[in-house]
């Protein structure tokens, strides 16, 4: 867009009336009882739905007294813990915890190859659709690159208008198995016509599970470890499903229930989980901890490190957001279930690429973080690493580029934004639209020669 304009002064002359009549004085939030964020002052989620896809747990209840607990993540009744015990080592669990929670129950052994060939039949794009759609304007942006192929793969689709509840689970299963072409090739594109490496585009294969397809697409010799799959699988499971409440799943409900369509939903929960607060921290965090080996000379010194963590809170440091990307939840409190998987990981993984120093910062800011924050901002259920601390540091030692870790996310979380918006649709028939208090006073209108 630059080479259309460049206003600035007086983009900023126009941001300085905007922000004198947009400013709302922030006591009226309490005068009017309003939840900030849809959130009770301890942080506690407004209650806007009943779901039974799956279940967070941070508090227990302990002498009568709800206290913090350590995070637990259940998908349609299974924990998720047991969910990867049960697959780990025998078959990849993309597919499986997939049936597991669009159809709400545990496929057997036939019902799973049936969901598999499914899949598989719908891993294909539209005639010239990567050199057409995907190679057309790319960007750095792979999740602008998604969003607008799922709007483009709309045009295609001659069933976009109809309301059966099938056609639109046909629509989400078509959806959740390209997720990973659309992805990779975008990022293929950016690869060649922005970086000048060379372009490839490799076809999935049949009899891969979505984690090594994305690999073998991926790589330019398409080949990959076993580890490399093993990992990438465990990390899509973990990422899928997190509450009717999230971001991007409240958005998936919100557009679900204004009756739009399956592609318009899933580009809008893509736009959601894009920001940095949400799944785009993944990417943050990265270019955060780089910042900081930057700044900080001695890796090993806690003083330092905790210098530079405080600089990031004050809005001194890196994107100057004051936040510490990878930490903090808006549920979890003493810990996030998916965080201590992904730990384990990175410290095998740190060992066998060579990378343990890296790995030591990463523990020194864990460690070091909820103290930091504790200290400067309001605190009520603890602060711990998030899903998103770790994640970017076990796919860069898989040698997956950074662009590619928020669509890494979006490929698993279409799978619980497809069981969100069906959910929706059996269930509700009934606009989401909640209320928002004016405080607007009314005005007589000025004659423009008289302003
Ligand atoms: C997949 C996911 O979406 S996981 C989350 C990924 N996001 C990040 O990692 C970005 C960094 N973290 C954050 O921005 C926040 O922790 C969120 C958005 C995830 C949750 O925010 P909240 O629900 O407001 O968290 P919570 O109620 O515990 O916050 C309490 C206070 O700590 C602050 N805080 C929370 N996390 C952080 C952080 N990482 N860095 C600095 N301050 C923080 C909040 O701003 C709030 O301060 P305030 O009351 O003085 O404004
Ligand atoms: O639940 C949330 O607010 C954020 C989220 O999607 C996750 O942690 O996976």
């Amino acid at each position: 867009m630059n080479q259309y304009g460049d206003f600035g002064k007086e983009t900023e002359e126009l941001m300085t009336i905007c922000e004198r009549n947009d400013r709302i004085p922030p006591e009226l939030f309490k005068e009017f009882g309003v939840k900030r964020g849809l959130r009770d002052v301890d942080g506690t989620g407004v209650l806007a739905g009943i779901s039974n896809i799956s279940r967070i747990d941070a508090f227990k209840t302990e002498d009568g007294k709800k206290v913090p607990c350590d995070g637990q993540l259940w998908y349609r009744g299974y924990n998720v813990i047991d969910l990867i015990h049960g697959f780990e080592g025998k078959r990849f669990g993309f597919e499986e915890v997939a049936y597991l929670l669009l159809f709400g129950e545990l496929p057997d052994a036939a019902k799973l190859g049936a969901f598999k060939s499914m899949l598989e039949e719908c891993r294909q794009l539209p005639t010239n659709f990567t050199r057409d759609v995907i190679m057309k304007a790319p960007s750095k942006d792979i999740m602008n690159s998604l969003t607008r192929s799922v709007l483009t793969l709309a045009s295609y689709d001659e069933t976009i208008a109809d309301q059966e509840l099938h056609t639109q689970l046909e629509q989400c299963i078509k959806l959740i198995s390209v997720f990973p072409m659309l992805a990779v090739y975008g990022y293929h594109a950016y690869n060649h016509y922005i970086c000048d490496d060379s372009l490839y585009i490799h076809r999935p294969q049949e009899g891969l599970s979505a984690a090594e397809n994305l690999l073998l697409m991926l790589r330019p010799d398409k080949a990959y470890t076993e580890l490399e799959a093993r990992v990438l699988d465990i990390a899509l499971v973990l990422h899928m499903e997190h509450g009717g409440g999230n971001n991007s799943t409240f958005t998936t409900r919100v557009v679900t229930s204004s009756g739009s369509d399956t592609y318009s939903v899933m580009a809008a929960a893509l736009s959601s989980l894009k920001g940095p607060k949400h799944g785009g921290a993944n990417i943050k965090v990265v270019e955060m901890m780089d910042d900081m080996r930057n700044h900080v000379k001695d890796w090993g010194d806690r003083d330092e490190v905790k210098n530079y963590l405080e600089q990031l809170v004050d809005k001194q440091a890196f994107d100057r957001k004051g936040l510490i990307y990878g930490m903090g939840h808006a549920v979890y409190s003493l810990s996030d279930p998916r965080a201590r998987v992904f730990k384990s990981f990175v410290e095998r993984l740190a060992v066998a690429k060579g990378r343990e120093k890296d790995f030591a910062l990463y523990s020194m800011v864990e460690n070091l973080a909820p103290e930091v924050i504790a200290e400067k901002r309001h605190i009520y259920k603890g602060v711990s690493a998030n899903v998103d601390f770790y994640s970017g540091f076990v796919y860069s030692m898989l040698d997956i580029p950074l662009e590619l870790y928020t669509p890494i996310f979006a490929i698993a979380r279409i799978v619980g934004w497809s069981a969100h918006r069906m959910e929706e649709l059996v269930n509700m028939d009934k606009i989401i639209r909640p209320a928002y208090r004016s405080i607007m006073p009314e005005k007589a209108y000025v004659p423009l020669e008289e302003r």
